[in-house]
C-alpha cells in the first residue's frame, strides 16, 4: 500500500519543526522530508539542503521539485523523489506553506494535513526564544497572512499552545487510529 504524505502547516513559531522532529522520533513509520532551501547552511533548525538561488533555479528548471514556493525572502523546494518513497509504502512528514496545499492535494494522493495552531502571544514568545531570526524578521513573520486552508483535503486541526507531549499524542491518535497513548 502507498504511504501517506503528512503536511505540517501553520504560522511561523507555532512549532512545526519541533513537532515534526518529535513525531518522527516517536513513530517509526514516519520519516522526515529534507527540504531544499536558499537559506545559509549554518542557520540551524531543521535538516535541510542549503543551496544558492542560482542552484535552486537550475533544480527547478530541471524538474527536480514536486512542489516549490517562496516565503520569508527564501525559496523552498520539495524533491520529486518523495513520490518513489511514498510508492514504496513509507509515510513522510513534510513542512509546507499553506499556499501550496491545494496544489499538493491535486498532485499527491494520500495527502493528510496537520494544521497547527497556537495563541498569537505564544507565537511571538516562541519566535523570540528560537533566536534564528532578527527582531525585524520575527515581526515580519508574525505579520504574514496566509491563505485560508483549502477545503476538501483531509485536515487535522491541532492546538500546540500546550505541552509538546500532548500535541504528539493528539497527532498520533489522528494519524493512526490504532495508537493508544501509554
Ligand atoms: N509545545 C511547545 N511548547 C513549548 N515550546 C515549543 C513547543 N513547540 C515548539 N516550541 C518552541 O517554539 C519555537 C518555535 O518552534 P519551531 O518548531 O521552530 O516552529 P516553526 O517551525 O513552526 O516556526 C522553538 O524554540 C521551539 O522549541
Ligand atoms: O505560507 P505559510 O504557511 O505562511 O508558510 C510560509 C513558510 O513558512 C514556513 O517556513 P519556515 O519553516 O522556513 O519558517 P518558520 O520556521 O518561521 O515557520 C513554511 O514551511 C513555509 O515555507
Amino acid at each position: 500500500m502507498s504511504g501517506k504524505l503528512i503536511a505540517v502547516v501553520g504560522p511561523s513559531g507555532v512549532g512545526k519543526d519541533t513537532v515534526m522532529e518529535a513525531l518522527a522520533a516517536a513513530e517509526p513509520r514516519l520519516s522526515l522530508v529534507r527540504r531544499v532551501i536558499t537559506r545559509a547552511p549554518e542557520a540551524g533548525g531543521e535538516a535541510y539542503q542549503p543551496v544558492s538561488e542560482a542552484a535552486f533555479m537550475q533544480m527547478r528548471a530541471r524538474g527536480d521539485f514536486i512542489l516549490h514556493w517562496g516565503a520569508h525572502g527564501l525559496l523552498y523546494g520539495i524533491p520529486k523523489s518523495i513520490t518513489a518513497e511514498l510508492a514504496a509504502g513509507r509515510d513522510l512528514l513534510v513542512n509546507l506553506s499553506r499556499n501550496v496545499l491545494a496544489e499538493a492535494g491535486a498532485r499527491i494522493s494520500g495527502l493528510e494535513i496537520i494544521a497547527l495552531q497556537a495563541d498569537p502571544a505564544i507565537l511571538a514568545q516562541r519566535l523570540a526564544g528560537r533566536g534564528r531570526e532578527s527582531a525585524a524578521d520575527v515581526a515580519r513573520r508574525l505579520a504574514r497572512v496566509a491563505e485560508p486552508l483549502p477545503t476538501g483535503l483531509k485536515t487535522h486541526e491541532i492546538d500546540n499552545s500546550g505541552a509538546l507531549g500532548d500535541t504528539i499524542s493528539a497527532i498520533r491518535a489522528r494519524l493512526y487510529p490504532e495508537y493508544t497513548p501509554s
